[in-house]
């Protein structure tokens, strides 16, 4: 069966993801696209012999659409998914699943209600080869228990319209859900500090941030977020454990030495860096679509959980650096939890 995917949202990396679903992912085709920019869903849609529709309700009520994409703005998220879970149409939402946490939680009664998983939320690093081979080393128990993260994720530049609250809301939360992954634990507090800020940021911008987490089994996190670190998209993560540690690697690039130096090239971007582990992250969904499985990639309530703690970081931020103690909900049964 092929997939026929309508996509909610073409811009920047809505068309990055049409050009995987059309080149890089066997099984799935793009029979719509919408965008309230219309002129762009038009070419957009044109370019891969796709339907352009006027609205994310006409694109999920229509017959030509199995599965629905959504990479519209994070405000719009909500109502797509929610749309598209009424409809019982499996839906891949782009990070955030929604901005707040009750819209998260609607979202979730939704999917609950329905009685199995329909959506899945665009946390791709739980399909990069370098983290899944450091979940293997911390499964298999090599380490012994983890005590220690120290991560960073940097960004050569962010645009003016970037603010302080998206590095935890727009940056963080990719480290936020990875970890929870990673460690099979939960984050239960959140606290956000500044240092010095760089002298290349906008007035606005308090950048870099200190992020340290706390895990329900005592396991610290520290993580610097940096988005305008200047010299390319630079991701690295290190668990320390009782044995021993495992690192994340970086991205292969080939060294080159001329002249007594050493070079080789950092990424500058995520769509570089990550662009197998979207790959991977849509040839599973689409696979689990075809076969009508449920997703196997982060669920609703990992999109939940994600705005939670993002949320305690915010509040930690705006109150000048206190600890901030995550509020979530119990993990409902759907969800592997006992609620
Ligand atoms: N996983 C990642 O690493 C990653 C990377 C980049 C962006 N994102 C996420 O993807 C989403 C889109 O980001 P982007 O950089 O492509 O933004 P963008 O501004 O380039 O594109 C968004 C598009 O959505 C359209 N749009 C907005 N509201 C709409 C609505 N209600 N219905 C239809 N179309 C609508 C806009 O006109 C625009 O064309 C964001 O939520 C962002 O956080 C994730
Ligand atoms: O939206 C982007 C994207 O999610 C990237 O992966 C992240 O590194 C950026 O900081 C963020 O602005």
């Amino acid at each position: 069966m092929t997939v026929r995917v309508g996509v909610i949202g073409a811009g920047m990396i809505g068309q990055d993801h049409i050009r995987r679903l059309t080149g890089a992912v066997t099984g799935a085709r793009v029979s719509a696209v919408t965008d309230i920019d219309q002129a762009r869903a038009a070419e957009v849609a044109a370019r891969v012999g796709a339907g352009a529709l006027p609205t994310g309700a006409d694109l999920i009520a229509s017959p030509e659409v199995d599965a629905v994409l959504v990479t519209s703005w994070g405000p719009t998220h909500a109502e797509h998914v929610l749309n598209a879970v009424t409809a019982g149409k499996p839906v891949f939402c782009e990070k955030p699943l929604a901005t707040t946490a009750e819209d998260c939680l609607r979202i979730v009664e939704a999917e609950r209600a329905h009685g199995r998983r329909l959506v899945q939320v665009g946390f791709m690093r739980r399909f990069d080869v370098g983290y899944r081979q450091m979940k293997e080393v911390l499964t298999s128990g090599s380490i012994g228990a983890p005590l220690i993260v120290h991560c960073a994720h940097r960004n050569p530049t962010v645009p003016e319209s970037y603010t302080s609250v998206m590095a935890a809301q727009d940056t963080a939360v990719h480290e936020i859900d990875v970890l929870r992954w990673l460690l099979d634990d939960e984050i239960v507090s959140a606290q956000v500090i500044t240092p010095r800020a760089t002298g290349k940021r906008f007035a606005h911008l308090k950048d870099p941030q200190i992020m340290l987490f706390e895990t329900a089994n005592g396991v610290r996190v520290d993580l610097e977020v940096f988005v305008n670190c200047q010299y390319g998209y630079d991701i690295q993560c290190e668990t320390v454990g009782e044995e021993g540690l495992v690192r994340l690697p970086d991205p292969a690039a080939v060294g080159v030495r001329t002249a007594g130096h050493h070079e080789s090239a950092v990424p500058q971007d995520w769509k570089g860096r990550f662009a197998d582990a979207f790959d991977a992250e849509f040839r599973e969904w689409i696979a689990a679509v075809a076969t009508g499985s449920e997703p196997t990639g982060p669920s609703a309530w990992d999109g939940y959980a994600a705005t939670v703690i993002t949320d305690a970081a915010v509040r930690s931020l705006e109150s000048g650096g206190t600890v901030v103690t995550v509020d979530m909900k119990p993990r409902p049964a759907l969800y592997g939890g006992a609620a």
